[in-house]
Parts: structure tokens; C-alpha cells; sequence
């Protein structure tokens, strides 16, 4: 437990880490010193005498740490709907033959958007998208890229990473797996499951804040023969030298497209000096025991309310999500009363688990106020019935 390296607001049990993790305190200093130290007496020096210039890709190796990833194939920038979009085209550039990007249902829009977007603009591929238990039965000769979130953003149902990347393989496929709701979540072996590629963000779990930049991996295999298709001058060999032709860098690094956010990536660094002192090992044990108690004290209490999350501790991310029909009013009651999760339509009540900074009496804090307002059908109030423009 590591509360004390948080900056929470007062009074309230904090579940939505999933969505935007809480500010580490750290992080206001770090980017103050990167403004006034950095930015204010170096100014232009500070790409190189503050090192700014090397932060992606060595920020990518702190998170590569934590997702098993070979150093030197993490790099950071962008976002991560723009990483899904450069990794599947990249992907699909070493497959020409075959015409069909496979996901399922429960990923994430974006990344469904994107895929689509890119396989219209390219106008022979296609975007397949089955249900989630669907995807095994689904690859085939046909598939370029198996292109799946691990844990599902709505029910925190988690893919066998291992298995489906095995399965592509085994049928001339790619991975790309996005990692949004697992770095930082629950341990991840990229390279253990032999993934192609993978990319996520930094500001739900790792808690680099909001608008912090994504990441991108890149098998060590293919780093020197993937083409990056967003052909950004950062990405390339001599970034200085102005060549009016592209030449990639060498490895993961091409990956990189512009200017790297340096501000966002001086909190995301502070939100690190924490990740570095974690086992993800045992953040997932906790998280389960905290999961398992909260799915428990849940259910006794709130008959009204369905578990959507896998039941198996282990077939699940770090979050738990129920069903309720009157999902919203109830999220913006019990955000009322100091509980805060989130809202995902149709019905779902989301709830991340993050044991960084939540403990046994903040779940039981939380079970009972979920329970009140259930009970008391609390929810049931005009004023918890209109919609903000984010949820
Ligand atoms: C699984 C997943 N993919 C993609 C995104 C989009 O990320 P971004 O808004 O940083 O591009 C999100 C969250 O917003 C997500 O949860
Ligand atoms: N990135 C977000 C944002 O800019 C505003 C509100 C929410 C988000 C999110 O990250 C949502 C998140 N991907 C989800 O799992 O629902």
C-alpha cells in the first residue's frame, strides 16, 4: 500500500484509477522543475542537457518493466488510439497477402474506429469483428492481424494472451494487443506470450494524468524490418540531418513520430519513481484479495445488481463491473455519497481495483455505500438522472 505517495481528494473512496489514475505527489514538483530548472533556464538546451530528447524511449523501458517487454522496445508519445492505428498498419504492411483484421465486440471503440478508418483508407482490408469467446474459433488463413484489448474496458474480462497469440501465430498471423486496462493492472509478459506488438496508455493504472502520452512495443524480431507507416521525423534514423527522405531508426525507436510531450511525460516520470518500487506480482494478489472482497460484500447486500465481471479472479483485469439498469443515477448517487466509479453504457457500473492506494476499509467503505444506495434506492432521484457530456 502506497496511499501516502497520492495526492486523493478528500473524503472520497476512489474507483476509477481505471479511468484516470490519481495524481502522485510527486509529479507537481517534477513538472514545476521541468518548467523552471529545465524549460525556464535552458530552454532550447533542455532537449539535450535535461535529456528530453531520450525521455521516450526511456520512460518506455520503466514501463517495459512492468510488461514484460525487452529493453529497448518500449517508446512513448502520441496517443494511444494513434499507436493502435500506426502498429496494425505496420502490422498489416508485413502480411500484404492477406486481407483481414480480426477483434471482437468488447474492444475498445477507438481502437475498432481506428482499424476501421485504416482499412478504408487502404480499401482492400477488411475489419472483422466477432464476440470476445468467438476470436479462437475465428483465425484463420485469412487474418493479418489478431488485434484485441487483453481486459475489456466494460467487464474487465481478460484474454489469454499467451494462448490467442500462439493461435495467430500458428495461423501466419500478427498481435497487436492493447494494454490500456492491464499495465499497471496486473503483470503482463509481452514477450514470455511472444506478442508482436502492443501499446497502451499511461494515465489509467500507471497514473501519469490526464492526457498522458501512450506507449508502443515492438518485438525485438521485427524492430529493424517493421515499417512504422507514420513516418514522423523522430522515427527516424538521423532526426537532425533533415534528409528529405525517410530512414527509420534502428529498433523500437522508429515507432516515434514527433515532438514528445515533455511536460506530461515530467508527471508521467514521477507516477513511475512509484511503478519502480512495485512487483506486479504482488499488486495482483492484493488486487485480487480487494476484488474478491468487494465482489462479496456487493453481492450480499445489492440482490438488484448483476456481476458482469468474470467470477474467476483470474479471467478478469483489476476491475469489477456490474449490471443495473439504472446504472447512471446510481453511479451519480454513490458519487454523491463518495464513492467514485464510472458509468459505461448501456448498463454497467465500473469499479477499479487499485491497490496502490485502496485497502480493505476503503472496499468496505465503499460496499456500504453501495449498498445504501441500493437499498434506500437512493439512485432513484431526478437530479442523478442528467447525463454529463463525459461519464
Ligand atoms: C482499450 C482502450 N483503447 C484505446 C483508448 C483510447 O485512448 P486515447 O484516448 O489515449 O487515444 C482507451 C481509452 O480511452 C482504451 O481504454
Ligand atoms: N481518456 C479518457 C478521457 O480523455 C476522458 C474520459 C475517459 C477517458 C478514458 O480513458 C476512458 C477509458 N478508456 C475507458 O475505459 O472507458
Amino acid at each position: 500500500m502506497m496511499k501516502e505517495r497520492f495526492i486523493l481528494p478528500d473524503g472520497l473512496v476512489y474507483l476509477d484509477g481505471n479511468s484516470l489514475g490519481p495524481l502522485p505527489r510527486g509529479a507537481a514538483a517534477r513538472v514545476g522543475t521541468t518548467m523552471e530548472l529545465e524549460w525556464g533556464r535552458l530552454a532550447i538546451a533542455g532537449w539535450n542537457r535535461a535529456g528530453w530528447i531520450g525521455q521516450p524511449m526511456a520512460l518506455g523501458d520503466r514501463i517495459g518493466r512492468l510488461i514484460g517487454a525487452e529493453p529497448g522496445s518500449v517508446s512513448v508519445g502520441d496517443t494511444l488510439s494513434v499507436k493502435v492505428f500506426q502498429l496494425v498498419a505496420a502490422a498489416l504492411a508485413m502480411r500484404p497477402e492477406r486481407k483481414v483484421v480480426l477483434s471482437d465486440s468488447g474492444n475498445f471503440p477507438s481502437d475498432l474506429y481506428m482499424a476501421d478508418g485504416l482499412a478504408e483508407a487502404l480499401g482492400d482490408v477488411q475489419l472483422v469483428v466477432v464476440e470476445p469467446e468467438e476470436i479462437a474459433g475465428r483465425i484463420g488463413p485469412d487474418v493479418a492481424v489478431l488485434m484485441l484489448t487483453e481486459v475489456d474496458y466494460r467487464t474487465g474480462r481478460k484474454h489469454d494472451m499467451a494462448a490467442l497469440t500462439r493461435a495467430a501465430h500458428e495461423a501466419g498471423a500478427l498481435t497487436v494487443w492493447d494494454l490500456a486496462h492491464s499495465a499497471g493492472a496486473l503483470p503482463v509478459e509481452l514477450a514470455g506470450a511472444g506478442a508482436d506488438f502492443a501499446c497502451g496508455c499511461t494515465y489509467k493504472y500507471l497514473n501519469g494524468g490526464p492526457g498522458a502520452p501512450g506507449f508502443a512495443y515492438v518485438a525485438p524480431r521485427h524492430a529493424d524490418t517493421a515499417r512504422t507507416i507514420l513516418q514522423g521525423w523522430l522515427g527516424h534514423a538521423e532526426p537532425f540531418a533533415f534528409e528529405p527522405g525517410y530512414r527509420p531508426a534502428a529498433g523500437a525507436e522508429r515507432m516515434r513520430v514527433g515532438t514528445p510531450p515533455i511536460l506530461q511525460m515530467a508527471a508521467l516520470e514521477a507516477a513511475l519513481d512509484i511503478w519502480d518500487e512495485v512487483d506486479v506480482s504482488e499488486l495482483r494478489a492484493r488486487s485480487i484479495v480487494l476484488s474478491e472482497r468487494f465482489i462479496a460484500a456487493v453481492e450480499s447486500a445489492c440482490p438488484d445488481i448483476a456481476l458482469v465481471s468474470p467470477r474467476d479472479p483470474e479471467a478478469r483485469g483489476s476491475q469489477v463491473s456490474f449490471r443495473f439498469e439504472h446504472g447512471y443515477a446510481a453511479m451519480q448517487a454513490l458519487i454523491a455519497h463518495g464513492v467514485v466509479g464510472d458509468f459505461r453504457a448501456p448498463d454497467i457500473m465500473r469499479f477499479g481495483i487499485t491497490p496502490l492506494y485502496l485497502s480493505e476499509e476503503d472496499i468496505d467503505v465503499a460496499a456500504g455505500v453501495i449498498a445504501k444506495v441500493m437499498t434506500e434506492r437512493l439512485w432513484d432521484d431526478p437530479a442523478y438522472a442528467t447525463r454529463s457530456a463525459v461519464t
